[in-house]
C-alpha cells in the first residue's frame, strides 16, 4: 500500500483529479476505450468537480460505480446520481456511463443483464474508491450476506448486498475485479477513516473489506 497524506481536502482533490487524469490518458493511448471505476458517497464530490474538467478525451471513458444503492437514480442518495451531477458534467459529460441500477425491485432479477452489459468492458483500467469509518469499501460491509462470495478470488463481477444499519439493498463490484484494476486509488478524509484503515491493515477482509484491496492501492487522505 502506498499513503500519501496531504494538508487539506482542497489539495488533495486537485492532485489526486491530476493523477487520474493523467493515468486515463496513459490508459488511452493503449486501448481504444478505458474502463474509469469511480465511488459514490460523501467523499468524492470535490475530486470530481476537479476533474471534470480535464482535458482528455473522455469520448472514449466509459465511467462505471463501483457500487449502488438500490434506489431510482433520482434518489438524493443514489451513486448514480452524484456521478451524473459532479463527475460527468464539462468536458467529462462526453464519456459513456454504465449503470449498476435498473429499475427492478430487487437486484437479483436484473443481476445477469447488468453483468452481461459490464464485463466486456473489463479489466478495470482505473479505480477510485471510498471508504467507510466501519471499513467497507464498495458495498463489501462486514457482516454483509453476501461477503464471503464477494470476497472470493473466483468470485463473480456483481454482487447483491444487504447488511445491518445499511437502508438499502446494494449491487457491488466483487473484490477480485476490484483489485485487478490496472491504477487503484481509495479517498479518505478525517480522522476517524484514518484510524479505521490503520485497523484495517493488520485485520482480515472478512471483518475489514477494505482490506481486500488495500495492498494494491494508494490511500489518499486530508484531514
Ligand atoms: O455507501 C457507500 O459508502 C462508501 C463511502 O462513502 P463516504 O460517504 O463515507 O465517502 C462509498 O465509497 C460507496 O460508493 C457508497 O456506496
Amino acid at each position: 500500500m502506498n499513503f500519501i497524506d496531504y494538508p487539506d481536502d482542497e489539495l488533495m482533490a486537485v492532485h489526486l483529479a491530476n493523477t487520474l487524469a493523467g493515468e486515463l490518458t496513459a490508459a488511452l493511448e493503449h486501448k481504444d476505450r478505458v474502463l474509469f471505476v469511480v465511488p459514490g458517497g460523501t467523499t468524492p464530490g470535490p475530486v470530481f468537480d476537479s476533474l471534470c474538467d480535464s482535458d482528455l478525451d473522455w469520448s472514449r471513458v466509459d465511467v462505471l460505480p463501483s457500487d449502488e444503492r438500490w434506489l431510482p437514480e433520482v434518489h438524493v442518495r443514489s451513486n448514480s446520481r452524484l456521478i451524473r451531477e459532479r463527475l460527468m458534467v464539462g468536458r467529462a459529460a462526453k464519456a459513456r456511463f454504465l449503470p449498476l441500477y435498473r429499475k427492478s425491485e430487487t437486484p437479483e432479477p436484473v443481476l445477469a443483464e447488468l453483468e452481461e452489459a459490464i464485463s466486456p468492458a473489463l479489466p478495470i483500467n482505473v479505480c477510485l474508491l471510498g471508504m467507510g469509518s466501519d471499513m467497507h469499501t464498495a458495498s463489501l460491509f462486514p457482516g454483509a450476506d453476501n461477503l464471503e462470495t464477494a470476497l472470493d478470488r473466483y468470485g463473480p463481477v456483481l454482487v447483491p448486498m444487504r447488511a445491518k444499519d445499511v437502508p438499502e439493498p446494494r449491487l457491488t463490484l466483487s473484490a477480485r475485479v476490484l483489485r485487478d484494476a490496472l491504477a487503484l486509488h481509495v479517498v479518505i478524509t478525517g480522522q476517524a477513516k484514518k484510524a479505521a484503515l490503520d485497523r484495517a491493515r493488520s485485520l482480515e477482509p472478512v471483518k475489514a473489506p477494505v482490506a481486500a484491496v488495500l495492498e494494491e492501492a494508494t490511500v489518499h487522505w486530508a484531514p
